[in-house]
């Protein structure tokens, strides 16, 4: 195949991936292939929600961590999880590549596999972006746009005292898979091979394949029981403190209540490392981070539960703050819980 231009790649990515009634589905009038696309109107009682979040090689991953459909797909997914962060429904998403001298059109062709997956799976109508050209690194930036019922948008300020904080699922698996990814990354030879064959399946898995939680906040933003809500992406610690900050109030994790899989301790116990540290500081879970009225925990959990999704209730909502404390395990003592994790401009995060 001759080398494709700048119009024949965006074609060769994207044409005939979707097809008309799929994107109709997804409300779209005219997708990929003019100045702008154009969406129908998202009917009375319904509001938009629009996020964008970019994935750059070097910093999101490596060619060692993720392979390129891997890259695709988790650059969607983290949009996706963004949505369901308000309660709200993907519907489409705007995709723009950097694209360096080393990510050739097959590679690139392979990436938009990987997001396409995710498209399919979470009903999102890829409806255009921008590429241009990049000197070294790759970098992946999407905008994703969804649906909210009018007013039930889940925020990060609705936190009050009294209530229960809670988790839809285990956290700290990401870090401790990438820290296995990092780790294969870094090494030669046989010790390589031992690396890779000992990878925990699950853990390079929840790194590579994010599970956004769209069901969940669905269910929390249309029962109403949702009073806040964030998705881990920057680490437990880092969401709680934009909990606290956002709602004026002081939450307080309890140790022992955190979820911890098996998987995680396996790993963390053979490597020296904290599950609990991994689970409060690791970032890229992409699982739900809230808050509810103690009244509603037990149906709520026998809602999700009724649709394969756990709720963990790690602690509660007190007055003052605004604050996050950490209850230890050990001591039952609080300490305060330092705003740890992610942070693209601060070293030393993990
Ligand atoms: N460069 C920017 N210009 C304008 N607004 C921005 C910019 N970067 C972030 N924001 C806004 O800041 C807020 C917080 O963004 P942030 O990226 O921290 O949240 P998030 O996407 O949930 O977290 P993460 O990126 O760690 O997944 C959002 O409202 C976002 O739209
Ligand atoms: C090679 C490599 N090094 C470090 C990390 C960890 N990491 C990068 S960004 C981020 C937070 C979420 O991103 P954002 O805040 O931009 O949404 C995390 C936990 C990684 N994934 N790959
Ligand atoms: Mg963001
Ligand atoms: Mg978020
Ligand atoms: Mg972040």
């Amino acid at each position: 195949m001759p080398p494709l231009d700048e119009f024949g790649r965006i074609r060769f990515w994207t044409e005939g991936r979707q097809s008309v009634d799929f994107l109709a589905r997804a409300g779209v009038s005219l997708g990929i292939g003019d100045d702008a696309a154009v969406l129908k109107d998202a009917g009375p009682g319904w509001e938009w929600l629009v996020a964008a979040d970019t994935m750059v090689e070097q910093v999101h991953f490596l060619d060692e961590t993720m392979g390129e459909a891997d890259v695709g797909y988790k650059a969607l997914a983290s949009n996706v999880s963004d949505i369901a962060a308000m309660g709200g429904e993907p519907k489409c998403a705007l995709v723009s590549v950097c694209v360096p001298p080393a990510w050739n059109e097959e590679r690139m062709r392979r990436l938009y596999d990987g997001l396409y997956e995710c498209a399919e799976r979470y009903g999102v109508a890829v409806i255009g972006g921008d590429t241009t050209s990049a000197p070294r690194d790759l970098v992946v930036s999407v905008t994703v746009i969804g649906t909210a019922q009018a007013g039930k948008a889940i925020r990060r300020s609705g936190a009050r005292p009294g209530q229960a904080v809670f988790l839809t699922g285990p956290t700290g698996l990401s870090a401790a898979g990438l820290h296995a990814l990092r780790r294969i990354a870094a090494a030669e030879g046989a010790e390589r091979d031992r690396l890779l064959r000992a990878l925990p399946p699950r853990l390079a898995q929840a790194h590579r394949r994010p599970v956004p939680s769209v069901k969940a906040g669905r269910i929390l933003a249309e029962t109403g029981w949702g009073t806040s809500l964030n998705d881990v992406s920057d680490g437990v610690a880092s969401e709680a403190w934009e909990i606290a900050e956002a709602s004026g109030v002081k939450l307080v994790l309890k140790e022992k209540l955190l979820p911890l899989s098996g998987e995680l301790s396996a790993y963390a116990g053979d490597n020296g490392m904290s599950a609990a540290e991994l689970a409060l500081f690791g970032g890229e879970d992409y699982v739900l981070l809230g808050t509810a009225d103690k009244s509603c925990v037990r149906e709520l959990r026998e809602r999700l539960g009724a649709e394969g999704i756990p709720l963990f209730a790690i602690g509660e909502v007190e007055e003052g703050g605004p604050g996050v404390w950490l209850e230890s395990a050990d001591t039952g003592k609080r300490k305060p819980l330092p705003k740890r994790g992610y942070n693209h401009f601060r070293e030393g995060i993990m």
